[in-house]
């Protein structure tokens, strides 16, 4: 079996693209966690090589349980946001706080591998690979960072979405978009990580697929989501961060279906 389409996954999953700002590595103080705090984040700020600024001294928190929908114009820097998040890139200010049970884990004191496998983002559209469902799984459990992780089943995962034993067996490029978006989401979710960084996971899905992801997901909680589909955003969001230009945003909570804003923090 090749493994450019493996090394190309890797690659795609695990390299920076280039640093363009020098990075400010701010230990926190876990004095800054509340109450069921699980994902603490503190003044992400990135500047692009031009000069624009996509996030400024962006703040915030996820609970337990909770789903943060992040939403924002083409551009506006979701998806950078939560690479940033990942540690896949570097925010020029990199402060940010994980409670993993009971202990506080940060990417600073305890590295970056670490890091990524308990904030886990997953790809908007799911990477190339040469091999089958099945081997592409089995490639991301030898990952040094996973490899003594307790998983789940995600074949059992993926049944609950109409992906069956068989498709496993198929050659990932065979696979339509849906059904590797729906793997992909599979095997992130059964590598348990305490975050999940969810960039747009139902992009390639019809409606009843996408039901049965946003159920899963809802029962799962700790995602930070990114979505441009509002009827989603109300069905899943706990609160919404949008991102709304030139390094702004504000933060809003989904109360029963209408959104208060309470909370602009610019
Ligand atoms: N390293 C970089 N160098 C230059 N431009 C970059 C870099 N990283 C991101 N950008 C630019 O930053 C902007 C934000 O990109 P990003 O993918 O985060 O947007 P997004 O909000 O997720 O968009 P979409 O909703 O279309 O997916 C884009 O204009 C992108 O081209």
């Amino acid at each position: 079996m090749s493994f450019s389409g493996l090394s190309s996954f890797v690659k795609n999953l695990y390299t920076s693209i280039p640093v363009v700002q020098t990075v400010n590595y701010n230990e926190l103080n876990s004095s800054k966690l509340e109450e069921n705090d699980l994902l603490y984040v503190e003044k992400l700020t990135y500047t692009l090589p031009n000069g624009d600024i996509l996030f400024d001294n962006l703040s915030f928190s996820l609970k337990k349980n909770e789903i943060l929908v992040v939403r924002g114009k083409s551009g506006a820097g979701k998806t950078t946001m939560l690479r940033c998040l990942s540690q896949l890139i570097y925010s020029k200010y990199n402060s940010m706080l994980l409670m993993l049970n009971g202990i506080i884990i940060s990417p600073v004191s305890n590295g970056v591998p670490l890091w990524r496998s308990e904030v886990l983002y997953v790809h908007q559209r799911p990477p190339p690979f040469e091999g089958t469902a099945a081997e592409y799984y089995q490639k991301i459990k030898e990952l040094h960072f996973q490899v003594n992780r307790t998983h789940s089943n995600p074949v059992d995962i993926a049944l609950l979405w109409g992906i069956t034993a068989q498709m496993w067996t198929q050659k990932w490029t065979l696979l339509s978009g849906g059904e590797q978006q729906r793997i992909s989401l599979a095997i992130a979710a059964a590598c348990n990580p305490s975050v999940l960084l969810l960039d747009e996971p139902t992009s390639m899905l019809d409606a009843h697929s996408t039901k049965l992801v946003e159920d899963f997901m809802v029962k799962r909680g700790n995602i930070v989501w990114i979505t441009h589909n509002s009827a989603q955003e109300a069905r899943v969001a706990s609160k919404v961060l949008t991102l709304t230009g030139a390094g702004q945003y504000e933060i809003s909570f989904n109360s029963q279906n209408s959104l208060v804003v309470v909370d602009n923090l610019v």
